[in-house]
């Protein structure tokens, strides 16, 4: 790593420990880095994700993180609840701006800015803790990313409170001087803290051209910070943090903030850190195995700590509101999808461009006249918006839908074929989806991709599987054992397993199992038996559906002394007794079955399926009636 970078070199072990990194932490850093970054996801307080929330999830132990959660069992990427706002996965340390400010500033009817916004993990945090007559302007300089973060506002139910502004933020102070209460520059930079996460991190530091990125990024930051600087009231707080741990991005920068004006507070103190010697906090990954991370809090001197609207004369308001007959007459006509609204919450709607919005609270925006025609209300009153605003039980795969639509991104689409997998739809609607990420602009990345093997092994399109992992190739996204195990059920699974081999992967159970049953469907016995072996030789233990692949092969084939050879040596479950019986019943060895079914009565393993299967059986040699009675009522017992 670079010397300059955050990691230590012995030519610059001064600025290490400037950065407050001490030598003697450097191994645990380095140590952690090598972990793998953990899940942590934050619930929605107005939206709790109640099914979620009755699992044992652990909390942080961070002082800053109420509402975070870790998970370890699985990726919470693929939660719908993600989709639908109860659930925003975003980083531990990411969730420190937000708290820093709430210990500095009361957020009760407050005009704040959030400078770059965009997806909008911090912006949707922080408007859940507005409270009385708050705005917030949301500024993202990239029309694609404003677009996933006006998605993130509605869908967490904070849109009604949010303004969206697509400038760049370094010219935003001309419209407005000396105008926020607070605000928050969560800045662009080179994500040195994302190591974790993004492992290609380490290339980019290591790169010869590193130093002038940096350099190019401080450069960047210094000019957003000078124009939050100048529309902050005085009085105001400045929020100012980034994702990364070299000094040049942060302490550096922060220096050029007219010192006479800056107070810095001091974080350490009021979040109960250990006292440090920085203009901010640096969040080490060692410290609470989170990612790196720098914040640093400066309250502008002069004014109250009240806030009081800027004197700025009034521009002409760029919408018009609607009178409470013009609602009522809007409202009579329109969908159930139309909110109910307070009169108060009547002088908040608008017309603009066309369309109905709702703004946030009018005396919020006293102030921000020259930069309200620049911005777009969050909440468009129309069905989509209203619906990923507001409802509670909408399903996930229609959530999905309007997400998608509204600019939700890549993982929206993603959830949207996976949902129509799910519901077994055929898997060209999975297509026409992942085309649509080209047309977007979109990378598809390997969970797209895998969702889409899944519907193509659904789908039995053998084709279509070859051709996606040949594209995934070109496009560098290197298949995984979850890609080949669906490409296998779709395709050729033996050749695709010695495929899955050259690529270095490890075979896992179910590829194993995939292969199995391809063996088993062939009739090909010997290979199936060595595939078995081969998976205790890779020290895998096989699950009762690889172990009823090769059952399933015996009864076909009719060897019965196999077939119950193999029962013995593994934990049965109801399907693969009822292979055996089955089998039994195939053979006219009905006695036997009879003896198998009350094992499994015994085991409490029988079904309607077992019971079934016999009694058609007897039926059809005519067996003694009371058979048939004693069986027919065993069945409905089941029903
Ligand atoms: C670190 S990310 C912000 C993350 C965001 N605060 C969150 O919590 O989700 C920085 C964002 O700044 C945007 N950006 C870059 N240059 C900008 C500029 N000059 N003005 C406004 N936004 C800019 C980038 O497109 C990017 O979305």
């Amino acid at each position: 790593m670079e010397a300059d970078g955050h990691q230590s070199h012995p030519r610059d072990k001064g600025q290490v420990a400037r950065q407050g990194l001490q030598l003697l932490s450097l191994r645990r850093f380095l140590r952690t880095l090598q972990r793998p970054q953990r899940h942590t996801w934050r619930a929605n307080r107005k939206k709790p994700p109640e099914a979620l929330l009755s699992r044992p999830f652990q909390k942080p132990p961070t002082p800053w993180s109420p509402d975070g959660f870790y998970e370890e069992a699985e990726e919470p990427g693929s939660w719908m609840e993600q989709y639908t706002g109860e659930v925003y996965i975003q980083e531990l340390a990411s969730m420190l701006p937000v708290e820093v400010l709430k210990a500095f500033l009361p957020l009760h009817s407050v005009r704040i800015l959030d400078l770059c916004s965009a997806p909008g993990s911090k912006a949707s945090q922080l408007a859940l803790e507005l409270t009385g007559e708050s705005v917030l302007m949301c500024n993202e300089a990239k029309t694609s990313r404003a677009q996933i973060l006006r998605c993130n506002l509605l869908k967490t139910v904070v849109a009604d409170r949010c303004l969206i502004l697509q400038e760049d933020g370094r010219h935003l102070a001309a419209a407005g001087s000396a105008c926020f209460d607070a605000i928050l520059l969560d800045a662009p930079c080179s994500g040195e803290g994302n190591l974790r996460r993004i492992p290609e991190v380490i290339e980019r530091i290591q790169a010869p051209n590193y130093g002038r990125i940096k350099a190019e990024n401080a450069s960047l930051q210094k000019q957003l910070l000078q124009s939050a600087w100048r529309m902050l009231r005085p009085g105001g707080f400045l929020v100012y943090s980034t994702c990364t741990l070299n000094l040049q991005e942060n302490e550096e920068v922060l220096e050029h903030l007219p010192m006479a004006e800056a107070e810095f507070m001091d974080l350490p103190a009021r979040l109960g850190f250990p006292s440090c010697s920085s203009l901010g906090l640096r969040l080490w990954p060692h410290h609470w195995d989170s990612e790196g991370f720098f914040v640093a809090c400066i309250r502008k001197r002069g004014g109250g700590g009240q806030s009081v609207a800027a004197p700025t004369p009034r521009a002409p308001w760029p919408w018009s509101t609607l009178s409470w007959e013009e609602w009522n007459d809007l409202r009579a006509e329109a969908t159930d999808d139309w909110p109910d609204l307070t009169p108060s919450e009547v002088s908040r709607v608008a017309r603009y461009r066309g369309d109905l919005f709702l703004l946030p609270p009018l005396n919020a925006l006293n102030g921000l006249d020259h930069l309200l025609p620049m911005t777009t209300p969050a909440l468009r009153l129309a069905p989509l918006e209203l619906r990923l605003h507001g409802a509670r039980a909408a399903a996930g795969e229609d959530w999905v839908a309007l997400a998608a639509q509204l600019g939700g991104g890549l993982g929206a689409y993603t959830a949207q074929m996976d949902a129509l997998v799910q519901r077994g739809a055929h898997w060209q609607s999975a297509v026409q989806i992942f085309d649509r990420l080209g047309e977007e602009r979109l990378k598809a990345d390997l969970i797209a991709c895998n969702t889409l093997m899944k519907a193509y092994s659904k789908g039995g399109a053998a084709g279509a599987a070859r051709k996606l992992l040949k594209q995934m190739r070109s496009w560098i996204i290197a298949p995984d054992v979850t890609t080949y195990a669906a490409a296998m059920k779709a395709a050729d699974a033996e050749e695709l397993f010695q495929d899955l081999r050259e690529d270095g992967l490890q075979p896992d159970v179910i590829t194993y199992t995939v292969l199995m049953g391809a063996y088993a469907k062939r009739g090909r016995r010997a290979k199936a038996e060595a595939a078995l072996r081969d998976m205790s030789r890779d020290a895998l233990q096989p699950d009762v559906i690889a172990y009823t692949a090769l059952l399933d092969l015996y009864a076909k084939l009719g060897d019965l002394e196999a077939l119950r050879r193999l029962l013995a040596t593994m934990a049965p479950n109801v399907v693969s007794f009822t292979v055996l019986l089955k089998a039994l019943v195939k053979l006219q060895r009905l006695q036997e079955a009879q003896e198998t079914l009350e094992e499994m009565q015994l085991k409490r393993m029988a079904n309607l399926i077992s019971y079934t299967s016999l009694l058609s059986a007897f039926a059809k040699k005519g067996q003694h009636p009371m058979t048939f009675v004693t069986f027919t009522a065993a069945i409905f017992a089941q029903l």
